[in-house]
């Protein structure tokens, strides 16, 4: 005879989420259910069903189909179907027929799986367990989002990632100085961002010729996968908005500023978090707003964060630098001449901080403290520290919180920050090697001729179409752009003994010759460099790649790994000046500036091509000029001028404001040029000791707090270290049917098994899956080697789909126990606090989910402090499903007892985990808010919206964690049997 009766209610066991069933037919071979919620219809062997019968008891709350509800009594069967009798919403006494019952009743809590029979494996329980207890502990930690990227640990770097992404939508200028890890910088700051919920769609607008590296970038370090847009990409979208595509989208500036098209579509979207790379090329003038500005200022006023990149801020000019403060800030940054008058008072600020560590001292430098504070809280630390009776550990704090306070209140690091070489130490040294060559007589005859004759410059200006000074400088493109010259046949790099210089150099085997070595060689023309690099072919045989504004992304990225790739790599790459401007080439140590560039800026943006972290070696630069000519002229500029060569010194763009037309009227002049070289050493040196003085220190000072950055170093390196994680993820892995394999030398593979559960990140079956390791250091070290943490996609996913879904959250299993007698009931109750409120506000970060654990035994005793759930979980043994539904069938009534039981046993726990969540909540937004608001009296870039927003997100978190509620997560059953029972 048929277990199964048509309209009788059953739930599938491995697609519960199809909802509640009924039974359509049933013959002895097979049963056919109809899950009414979902549409679906499924037809089973009536032997083997994975179906549990839907039986509730007294006090459980059942739905009908017509809406009303009912809290079951008592139940009564009529021909094999159950009709519950029990109260409704109005208390009157009703009956419900199991067959009306609602088709999208719920069954995804624990409770109601138990009661239903639906037992999860014991494991998969435990591992739930586990699951929640390592949740609680990462998401309160502080180096969360920090700690999973494939990144060295460097302080200024995880100090200004640290500080910025706690923010309430940061809006900041990266200012590192070139190669210190911008792009690093700002994918942390995303990262952290993201990984809190603070963030969830980033739009970052990159040059063209860095969106691969970026993306790469992206997800090598980060493993954060963006959807790269171009023309055709968002052609095939039609006519939807192609940047609706990704969570994450990277486009590239060229294309997207010339297209007003695809600007309204981005701006149509909304975004958290807009990230521009190398954005000195934003130009902003009275006269002129370049379309550039245009479009991410339009971008910027309407999305809450925004991260400018640029190792060269005052690159475009002064004006061109405030604006993008402007953009950030539109508020604070509304005029120039005062942000000009504030930098005027950043010395006797720089001047106050030297003086506070040097206090009680004398009465200067109390003075010089005193000018320039006067809020309550400053002085009564001023007071202690000038008060030589303080005890030392208490005048070391005041020192401490002092130093902040003037940083903080009076100083500009909280919409700048920049790093210098010299502040973080341990860079490789600059050599300069000028080669000093003849000049070609083709080059001659014009210099000559220019010399004697002063009309004849306006004259070749019209000829050769080009500017001055660059006319005088790039003297190959001068002799092109001259082709109409009949002495002019022959290529340029025929006789251009530059050419022939750097063929020699090439091959050179001696000590400080190339021949062994990677050599990068930067043009300032587009067509010098490929005519170069036609000359290397021609004269030399060399093949040597280009890398030019002019190519595509895919042949510029095949250039640069052709040039990168260590074994079978070309020797030689020839870049054009904006080819090659942010990219990565420290693998190599040799950088000839075939010729030079016009603005200092753009001299250091070229070596800053090989002097980034990770160059091992001293940077040797090499620069060829023809003796006696502008370009040699233009050297001595640079060297004898602003010693431009030996380390970036930041103040090449006001040098060039006030000597670059000078300049330009001396490169035919060695008199003049003895002047100008003269009266720009004499400006360098001041404006370089006036800002070091001043804003460079403040700046400094500002960058990098070394104290906070170790705070989040060591958290993260305890994060790397931790032991609980191998473990996790050993038993993650077997459960959601990843096989993990040892390689050796702390490596694993991972692979999917043919059972695994599908959509995991980086693992399909039937595909090989990927190597790992715990060890930052050796993922460092390969690229094609993943480095796992509690941060890596794969364990988030895990952890997420246990924590979301209902995977563990029931389980029975035997104890044999030989104090306990065979039959004993026990219940292993795990409840957790559920708060909602949106993701932006990060409540995690003080109640994250919590997990309350009771252990009752069958008579409602609690057991929960005499047993722990690791001695208990590793006694218990497994048993068979149908088994385990019996079971629980016949102890329902007991159970829900039992369950009653536990929640008001763990509800007496909630009222300190809401305080003590509120506690740490408030510590931290108070004091946050105290400082801003201390901040703003004296720091007008503390802007009065993220004043506000804090203070909205204090209410809101206050109230949510105030709204917190136990839910039982999760319930293990728990029957003691014999010695013979299995
Ligand atoms: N913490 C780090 N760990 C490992 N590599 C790093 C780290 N920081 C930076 N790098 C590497 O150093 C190089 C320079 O970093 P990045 O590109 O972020 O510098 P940048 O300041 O943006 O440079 P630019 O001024 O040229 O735009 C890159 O190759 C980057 O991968």
């Amino acid at each position: 005879m048929s277990d199964y009766s048509p309209g009788q209610r059953w739930i599938s066991d491995g697609e519960a989420e199809l909802g509640l069933g009924t039974i359509l037919g049933c013959d002895f071979r097979s049963v056919t259910v109809l899950f009414g919620a979902s549409q679906e219809t499924r037809t089973y062997s009536s032997r083997q069903a994975p179906l549990t019968r839907v039986a509730f008891g007294s006090g459980d709350r059942i739905q009908a189909a017509e809406g009303w509800s009912l809290t079951v009594d008592d139940s009564k069967e009529v021909d094999g179907l159950i009709v519950y009798i029990g109260e409704d919403d109005r208390g009157e006494l009703r009956e419900l027929p199991e067959a009306q019952l609602a088709d999208t009743m719920q069954f995804d809590q624990a409770r109601d799986r138990l009661l239903t029979g639906q037992v999860d494996r014991n494991d998969w329980f435990d591992l739930r367990f586990r699951t929640l207890h390592h949740f609680h502990r990462i998401e309160q930690n502080p180096a969360l989002g920090l700690a999973g990227p494939r990144i060295d640990l460097i302080p200024h770097q995880l100090y200004i990632a640290d500080e910025v992404a706690r923010r309430h939508a940061p809006r900041v200028l990266l200012a590192d100085e070139v190669g210190l890890g911008k792009t690093i910088e700002a994918g942390l700051i995303l990262h952290r961002l993201l990984l809190t919920g603070r963030a969830e769609r980033a739009l970052i607008l990159v040059p063209a010729s860095l969106t691969h590296q970026w993306l790469v970038e992206l997800l090598r370090r980060f493993a954060l996968e963006v959807t790269l847009l171009d023309e055709q990409q968002s052609q095939a979208h039609g006519e939807a908005n192609p940047f609706e595509a990704g969570q994450l989208v990277l486009a590239s500036q060229d294309w997207l500023f010339a297209n007003p098209r695809r600007q309204a579509q981005a701006e149509a979207c909304d975004w958290d978090l807009l990230i521009v790379d190398e954005a000195h090329h934003l130009e902003w003038s009275d006269e002129l707003v370049d379309p550039g500005y245009a479009c991410v200022e339009r971008l910027a006023a309407a999305v809450p964060g925004l991260l400018l990149l640029t190792a060269t801020p005052e690159q475009m000019g002064l004006e061109s630098h405030f604006a993008r403060l402007r953009l950030l800030d539109p508020d604070r940054y509304h005029s120039v001449e005062r942000f000009r008058e504030e930098e005027a008072h950043y010395v006797e600020v720089a001047e106050a901080i030297d003086a506070i560590e040097r206090l009680p001292g004398g009465a200067g430098d109390r003075e010089r403290v005193a000018a320039v504070i006067d809020e309550p809280d400053s002085l009564a630390l001023l007071e202690t520290l000038a008060n030589g009776e303080a005890g030392a550990a208490q005048r070391s704090a005041a020192r401490d919180q002092l130093r902040d306070q003037l940083l903080d209140r009076h100083g500009t690091g909280r919409v700048m920050f920049r790093n210098s070489r010299r502040h973080v130490g341990g860079f490789p040294e600059r050599r300069l090697h000028v080669a000093r060559l003849a000049l070609p007589s083709s080059y001659r005859r014009v210099l000559r001729r220019l010399e004697r004759d002063e009309d004849y410059l306006d004259e070749l200006l019209i000829e050769t179409g080009l500017d001055h000074p660059e006319v005088l400088v790039y003297l190959d493109t001068m002799y092109r752009a001259l082709a109409d010259d009949p002495l002019n046949t022959e290529p340029w790099w025929q006789f251009d003994p530059r050419v022939t210089w750097l063929l020699e150099r090439l091959a050179d085997t001696a000590a400080g010759g190339f021949a062994d070595d990677k050599v990068l060689v930067i043009a300032h023309d587009r067509e010098t460099a490929q005519g170069l690099a036609e000359g290397l072919r021609v004269l030399g045989g060399y093949h040597a790649p280009v890398f030019h504004e002019g190519l595509s992304l895919v042949e510029r990225d095949r250039a640069a790994a052709a040039f990168a790739d260590e074994e079978e790599g070309c020797q030689v790459l020839v870049c054009s000046e904006i080819g090659s401007e942010g990219r990565n080439f420290q693998f190599c140590r040799h950088l000839v500036m075939f010729d030079l560039p016009l603005h200092p800026d753009q001299l250091e943006q070229r070596i800053g091509r090989l002097d980034r972290i990770g160059q091992r070696h001293a940077i040797e630069l090499h620069v060829p000029v023809f003796e006696g000519s502008p370009g040699e002229k233009l050297l001595r500029w640079y060297r004898d001028g602003m010693d431009a060569f030996s380390s970036p010194h930041g103040v090449g763009s006001e040098i060039f404001t006030a000597f670059g037309d000078a300049l330009a009227d001396a490169l035919l002049d060695d008199e003049s040029l003895a002047e100008v070289i003269e009266e720009t050493r004499a400006l360098f040196e001041s404006r370089l000791a006036e800002r070091d003085a001043g804003r460079n220190r403040l700046l400094e000072l500002n960058a990098c707090r070394h104290e906070r950055a170790e705070t989040v170093a060591t958290a993260i390196r305890e994060l790397d270290e931790d032991r609980a994680l191998p473990r996790y993820l050993d038993q993650a892995l077997d459960i959601f049917g990843v096989d993990s394999q040892e390689l050796g030398g702390g490596l694993l593979h991972l692979q999917p098994s043919p059972q695994m559960l599908d959509g995991l990140p980086g693992l399909v079956k039937g595909e090989e899956g990927f190597s790992a390791t715990f060890s930052r250091r050796r993922a460092l070290a390969r690229d094609d080697v993943q480095h796992l943490s509690w941060e890596h996609p794969l364990l988030r996913e895990m952890m997420g789909r246990i924590l979301d879904g209902t995977m563990g959250n029931t389980a029975l299993a035997l104890l044999k126990h030989p104090s306990i007698p065979a039959g004993r009931l026990m219940a292993e109750l795990v409840f957790r606090t559920h708060c909602p409120a949106p993701r932006r506000l990060h409540l995690n970060r003080f109640l994250p989910p919590t997990a309350v654990r009771v252990l009752l035994d069958e008579s409602g005793a609690s057991l929960t402090d005499k047993v722990s759930f690791t001695g208990l979980s590793k006694n218990l043994q497994k048993v068979k499903k149908a088994m385990a539904r019996d079971l629980i069938r016949s102890r329902h009534d007991q159970l829900r007892e039992l369950i009653d039981r536990g929640e008001s046993e763990a509800e007496r726990e909630l009222s300190s985990i809401v305080e003590a969540a509120q506690r740490r909540m408030r510590t931290e937004l108070d004091g946050e808010l105290n400082r801003l608001e201390a901040l703003a009296l004296h720091n007008p870039a503390v802007r009065d919206d993220e004043l506000q927003a804090l203070r909205d997100e204090r209410s809101a978190l206050d109230a949510a964690i105030d709204g917190a509620r136990l839910r039982l997560d999760a319930v293990r059953v728990i029957v003691t049997v014999g010695e013979e029972t299995r």
